[in-house]
């Protein structure tokens, strides 16, 4: 008995002493883990540190020296074999650091003269530069233009020939082979692990000489161009590692370069960037109107007599637009050729040349008509409608006055576009975040436009810089500001009644209700009707829809009008139309049948956000705050400004 109780206390002081012990042992593993995060953010804290120190040491390195080794025969080339005297601003930079075998990240605008930047160095080292560029077409103009010039360059395509593939492979590995840059796309790269293997035993032989990656943004998400097999090209510095790497762009915001380096595996290289200040070009924005015989007309009136026998390009947003407008003005007696990726390439190349001879005074094209266009004389762009981003509005009407003199930038803007386009980006990661950012563009009705493309390309501005060569510094407009809380209440109380009767709500019909016009069932007697006129109705509806963060998704005509928090969760309940082709993939998700494909339910949707924002604005500190400190934070969204076409 007694032996009994003693084998039952061993048990139980050793249950005790395994629990105190596994205590001990947890509160170990707890502080050990506890140090772990502690290291771990440490360690990026100094890994971060030692690429500050890198850039900074970098960046505070004298590049425009001529006192380089390789300086003398630098200026040989450029005046030689490029026929130029002078180098552009940050050209020289760049050759230098690319001579120092170091990586760099060049920001230029288009026309601004990136390729030298890679095409001379690659002249100067020893084997092959590999030029990645993302379009055929692109290609080919470069090897055109470097034939001219007497260099010798290849390119390597999907649809290279076997003879060609092989005899460019053989100028790779040849130590006494005159080839001095290859062109190839990035899927080539991705794809084709003979050629990789190639590109290896180059480096192997110590022939690869340089890396140029062109239009680098497209390795970025956050870019407006992002192509996945851009993604591949993060294994060559680890492949490569004493091979520089130059990645060019003509429009990467700092948090897009950020993105590139880690893509790039490049983290900490010097960043160039040259000015985004096109001084030559003036921006203006117009008011679009509504019917399609306005618009034909306004482009008419502008290419007969404001560019009467100037060259330019207009820029629609679909394809259908662009036929419809270059029929259009055709008949009205203009010479217009149209651009888009339907038409067969000889039949594209045709209507390049006939606007590049001067035949056509203007094509009407899609951004199909974009990369690799260097006419000098481009008088005008016109963007019949706004871009899908700012990158893109940059690019696009960056291809004027690359001679340097006076051009103009037209966009034309109405809101029934920004529903048109969200349609077709709100399935990109940051489509809409970057639609949103062009329609800002449109809707400040004061600030100066350069001054609005500087601060979105993080570039510093001054009020002098302009130079009056924008509508809004050419003529200052008479500044109003509002407070939009009762607006917005309003329009939450239309879009609550439309749902509340389950009645679909088109944007057009949310602004007849809020006008007092239109199906009585959406009116509603306590709002009263806005005393600013019907024209700056839409944009103050789209200014709010912006700025308190509710965001606008259309499928069909339908506007469902969602808070950002919610946009995301909700996109996916978003019904389709059939005729959407783009937005196809999440038809298959979609269960709802076929009356709900054409209506969105406005009880599905999320909207109350309005209220919330706005007992947040609700008092005039908050307003001056935020009107004197426009780009705080959110807050800065309490307040927008008016044409002075408002009679209020
Ligand atoms: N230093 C220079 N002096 C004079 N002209 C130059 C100089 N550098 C480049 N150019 C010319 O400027 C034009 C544009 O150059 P390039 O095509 O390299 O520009 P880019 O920056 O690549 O433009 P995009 O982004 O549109 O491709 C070309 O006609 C080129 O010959």
């Amino acid at each position: 008995m007694e032996r009994n109780r003693e084998y039952c206390k061993v048990p139980e002081e050793e249950l005790t002493a395994a629990e105190q012990e596994l205590n001990e042992v947890e509160a170990q593993l707890l502080n050990l883990s506890d140090r772990k995060r502690q290291l771990l953010d440490r360690i990026g804290q100094l890994k971060d540190e030692i690429l500050l120190k890198k850039n900074h040491l970098l960046t505070s390195r004298d590049w425009s020296s001529t006192d380089f080794p390789w300086s003398k025969k630098v200026k040989e080339v450029l005046n030689l074999v490029f026929k130029l005297n002078e180098f552009r601003p940050l050209q020289h930079e760049t050759i230098n650091a690319a001579m120092s075998n170091e990586d760099v990240i060049l920001i230029m605008p288009t026309g601004g003269g990136k390729s030298l930047c890679y095409q001379l160095p690659a002249l100067l080292k020893c084997g092959v530069a590999l030029v990645v560029s993302p379009l055929v077409s692109l290609m080919e103009d470069q090897l055109m233009a470097l034939k001219a010039l007497d260099v010798p360059a290849a390119m390597l395509t999907a649809t290279s020939t076997k003879e060609e593939v092989k005899s460019i492979q053989d100028a790779m590995l040849n130590k006494n082979g005159k080839l001095k840059l290859l062109y190839v796309t990035p899927e080539k790269l991705a794809k084709s692990k003979s050629f990789m293997t190639k590109v290896q035993k180059m480096y192997g032989l110590g022939r690869l000489s340089l890396i140029a990656i062109d239009e680098v943004h497209c390795c970025s998400q956050w870019g407006h161009d992002f192509r996945p097999d851009y993604k591949f090209l993060g294994i060559l510095k680890g492949m490569f590692p004493d091979v520089p790497i130059l990645g060019l762009t003509a429009t990467s915001t700092s948090r897009i370069t950020v993105d590139v380096q880690k893509m790039l595996c490049i983290q900490g290289c010097l960043v160039l960037r040259a000015s985004f200040n096109r001084p030559n070009l003036y921006y203006e924005v117009r008011t679009k109107a509504s019917s399609q015989e306005e618009c034909l007309q306004a482009v008419e009136d502008l290419l007969k007599t404001r560019y009467c026998s100037q060259s330019g390009i207009i820029y629609t947003t679909s394809i259908k637009d662009c036929e419809q407008l270059m029929h259009g003005l055709r008949n009205r007696k203009l010479r217009v050729g149209c651009y888009h990726a339907n038409l067969e390439a000889p039949l594209r190349s045709k209507v390049h040349a006939k606007w590049l001879s001067g035949e056509y005074q203007a094509v009407v094209a899609t951004i199909a008509f974009g990369l690799g266009i260097d006419k000098p004389d481009v008088r005008f762009v016109i963007h019949y409608s706004l871009s899908k981003s700012m990158e893109n509005f940059y690019q696009e009407s960056g291809r004027a006055g690359r001679d340097n003199k006076r051009a103009e930038c037209i966009l034309m803007y109405r809101l029934s576009d920004v529903f048109r386009i969200s349609s077709m980006v709100f399935t990109q990661q940051t489509g809409l975040q970057n639609l949103y950012r062009i329609v800002e563009y449109c809707l400040d009705a004061s600030r100066c436009r350069r001054a609005i493309i500087a601060s979105h390309f993080d570039e510093a501005w001054d009020s002098q810089d302009c130079n009056a060569m924008c509508d809004h510094c050419c003529k200052p407009k008479e500044r109003k500001e509002m407070v939009v809380t009762s607006f917005c209440q309003a329009l939450y109380k239309l879009i609550s009644n439309a749902a509340a009767v389950d009645t679909k709500l088109t944007a057009q019909k949310l602004l007849d209700a809020w006008y007092g016009k239109g199906a009585a069932n959406l009116r509603d007697i306590s709002i009263p009707v806005p005393k600013f006129s019907r024209e700056t109705g839409p944009k103050a509806a789209a200014a709010m829809s912006d700025k308190h963060n509710i965001i606008m998704h259309i499928s069909g005509k339908s506007v469902p009008l969602l808070s950002s928090e919610e946009s995301h969760k909700t996109e996916r309940k978003i019904p389709l139309t059939s005729n959407n082709k783009s937005l196809a993939p999440y038809q298959k998700i979609e269960t709802l049948n076929e009356t709900m494909t054409k209506s969105v339910s406005l009880k599905t949707t999320r909207v109350p956000k309005v209220e919330v924002l706005d007992q947040r604005i609700a008092s005039d500190d908050d307003i001056q705050v935020c009107g004197a400190e426009k780009r705080r934070s959110s807050w800065k969204r309490k307040v927008i400004v008016l044409d002075t076409d408002s009679d209020d």
